[in-house]
């Protein structure tokens, strides 16, 4: 064992690559190898050096010791970790491909300390001295007269002030150090702007810059939005260290002033705190959503997967009539959210309440993206009447009018002694007492179904319909897998879906391209944390880079291709990869992470499953010539879906209209 003590990187690496000549490492010292213990004095640099490390060499090789003391401790004990940092595990096999990583780094890319900004601190002082100057050059009284400035003076004065203004810029905006409140080391991260921070860079594509910015400032770094303090997690490893192996401190939600406390008035699921109103409200919907309860009522979800594909067939005409299948996909999914919520259905696009869903969905991902509201971070706006506090308590009384609506109709139709079908709605009812669940409790996690159950899954099949007609070879390999293993006299089904691996593969495929919340559903810390040598104070949001981590070309090569096959051998659903010791293995991050994970991805991944592999079986779908359509602009600011296209979507063999009953 060897304790470097270097404060530099560059001392860093030349020690680590002499020890590497000199010493080889003996190969006594473990079972994996010898380790390197590495000791710095500026834990941003053992970061960034371990980092780096494991993005250039194999996981296998560079790994953080299993037996490393604990990477967390709670803030009070920063000292000690100075004492016990993180050691690099290094098999001496390995030394020379190391040794060239380390070499490579680029030392002059990482995060300077930013407590010392060279050239601001100097100059504004500079101008500092000339603003004295110019005020001291300058008297406007003279004896008993006030007098305008000489031109010389005036000069002087306008440079003084100019000179000004830059050094209050370069304090107060461009010197911000990373540290919280309390002047605790945070995260590097972006500077911001005074009040707003980070806010307006973060209006449009927000995931392209905080993935410009996870490029620059690493796995993990903050950012100041208002007054809120954000965490960018973007790295699967530092995501599980936080949110699942510390779930029970990295589990809660800001109570967001739009989203929370006015659209759901503290009552949504996915928004509450992690307290016993969130408790009680998951555990009464993982009785609907849970892998067996999705079991019972997959004939729903198949039900309405072939009415999808008879709607397709019939709107585009057998293949005749170009059109836009996006609505379709909304009213599939809204359906199989009708029927676990309500038990009802509709039976048109056309219907009232088909329109009036989506429209309250789509209303909802607009005013409550992690991001996108402004309201939410600076306090004031919150006192001053505004369109977003007009637009949020509209939405509240909309949701409870609507999902209570249908509410009270069940309610009157038991005490009628009509017969319900079994739904979360009736089961609510019923326990209701029971529960402690009054009105809008039920409202709003029935909205809360309605808008994480419809959207989401909807966005998938739509994505997905936009995608395909570009790629006529992965259409032809689909569709003889199709013919090999389900033949043409039946659709697919949910048992054919481990003997389809390719199809299996788009999906995945897809959802990676096209995650619909690239920005995660944010979670909050519940207690001050120290991780890797950084202060995460109570009460930072942090966010699941998913952008990030679906196109790490390390994990997934040219990671801007649409390439099913990268997922060929990957046979777990995603409800089970989510489960995977190795966070580098989980196939996506689309359903989020940790204790908050999506309660609906069972019965997402099956509805979704239905509907591809059913529109796979029976259409070859092409694009509209003079008609490219867009993969780059999306509907949406938190729940994406494509802007709308049309395709032409042709039955694929005679037997198609047979097998649907057309
Ligand atoms: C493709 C489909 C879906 C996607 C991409 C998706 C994504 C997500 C994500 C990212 C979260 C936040 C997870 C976290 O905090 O780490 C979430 C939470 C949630 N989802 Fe889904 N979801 C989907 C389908 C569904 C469905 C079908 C339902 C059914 C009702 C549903 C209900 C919920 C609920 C209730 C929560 C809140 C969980 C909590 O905060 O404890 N989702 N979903």
């Amino acid at each position: 064992m060897k304790t470097f003590v270097p404060s530099k990187g560059l001392v860093l690496v030349d020690q680590v690559k002499e020890d590497c000549m000199s010493t080889r490492f003996p190969a006594s010292a473990g079972p994996t190898g010898s380790y390197l213990e590495v000791h710095v004095s500026d834990p941003r640099r053992l970061e960034s050096l371990v980092g780096a490390l494991s993005t250039r060499s194999s996981r296998s090789n560079v790994s953080r010791a299993s037996s490393a003391s604990p990477i967390l401790f709670p803030s009070h004990t920063v000292n000690l970790w100075m004492q016990a940092v993180p050691r690099v595990c290094v098999d001496p096999r390995y030394c020379t491909a190391i040794e060239k990583s380390v070499k490579d780094l680029d030392f002059s890319l990482l995060p300077d300390s930013p407590s010392v900004r060279p050239f601001f601190h100097p100059a504004s002082r500079l101008f500092l001295c000339i603003l004295l100057f110019g005020m001291a050059s300058f008297s406007p009284v003279d004896g008993d007269h006030w007098h305008m400035p000489t031109l010389p003076q005036g000069i002087v004065l306008l440079a003084s002030i100019i000179s000004a203004t830059v050094y209050l810029f370069a304090k107060v905006v461009l010197a911000r150090r990373p540290v919280d409140r309390n002047g605790n080391p945070i995260p590097n991260g972006p500077i911001g702007l005074p009040i707003v921070g980070s806010f307006p860079f973060l209006t449009r594509y927000p995931e392209l810059t905080l993935d410009y910015w996870a490029k620059k400032f690493g796995p993990i770094y903050s950012m100041w939005l208002g007054n809120q303090l954000f965490v960018v997690v973007s790295d699967p490893q530092i995501v599980k260290d936080l949110m699942v192996t510390n779930g029970s401190i990295f589990s809660s939600r800001k109570e967001m002033f739009l989203k929370s406390q006015t659209i759901f008035a503290g009552r949504g699921i996915t928004a509450t705190p992690y307290n016993d109103r969130w408790r009680k409200h998951r555990r009464i919907a993982s009785t609907w959503l849970n892998a067996r309860a999705v079991d019972e009522y997959t004939h729903v979800l198949d039900y309405e997967a072939t009415v999808l594909v008879q709607d397709l067939y019939k709107y585009g005409k057998a293949g005749k009539a170009p059109f836009n299948p996006q609505p379709h996909a909304g009213r599939c999914s809204l359906n199989n959210m009708l029927t676990i919520v309500f038990g009802i259905r509709t039976d048109t696009i056309e219907h009232p309440l088909v329109g009036r869903a989506l429209r309250l969905s789509r209303e909802f991902m607009n005013t409550t993206g992690p991001v996108s509201n402004l309201t939410d971070f600076v306090p004031i706006l919150q006192r001053l009447p505004n369109y977003m506090i007009t637009r949020g308590n509209k939405l509240h009384s909309d949701l409870v009018s609507t999902y209570g609506g249908l509410i009270n109709d069940i309610e009157a139709k038991l005490k009628r002694g009509e017969t319900v079908p079994d739904c979360l709605a009736k089961t609510m009812i019923l326990t209701k007492d029971e529960e402690e669940l009054d009105h809008v409790d039920m409202a709003i996690l029935a909205s809360a179904f309605m808008i994480g159950g419809v959207e989401t899954t909807a966005s998938i099949m739509q994505w997905f319909s936009a995608l395909i007609p570009a790629y006529p070879e992965i259409q032809a390999k689909a569709h003889t897998e199709l013919d090999r293993v389900v033949g043409r006299d039946r659709l697919p089904t949910v048992d054919d879906e481990k003997n389809l691996p390719y199809i299996h593969a788009i999906i995945k495929e897809v959802e990676r391209c096209h995650n619909p919340f690239w920005l995660g559903t944010p979670h909050v810390n519940t207690h001050d944390v120290t991780y890797r040598g950084q202060f995460i104070p109570k009460d930072t949001v942090i966010v699941l880079n998913t952008y990030t981590m679906h196109h790490d070309p390390q994990r997934h090569p040219d990671p801007h291709t649409f390439n099913p096959d990268r997922y060929i051998n990957d046979h777990y659903k995603s409800s089970e990869s989510a489960n995977l010791a190795d966070p580098y293995e989980r196939d996506h991050w689309m359903f989020g992470v940790g204790r908050r994970i999506c309660p609906g991805m069972w019965v997402a991944e099956r509805e979704v499953w239905l509907a591809i592999s059913r529109m796979l079986w029976a259409f070859k779908m092409d694009e509209i010539p003079g008609e490219p359509i867009d993969l780059q602009e999306y509907d949406g600011l938190s729940g994406r879906s494509p802007v709308p296209f049309r395709v032409k979507m042709t039955p694929r063999h005679s037997k198609v209209a047979e097998v649907l009953g057309i």
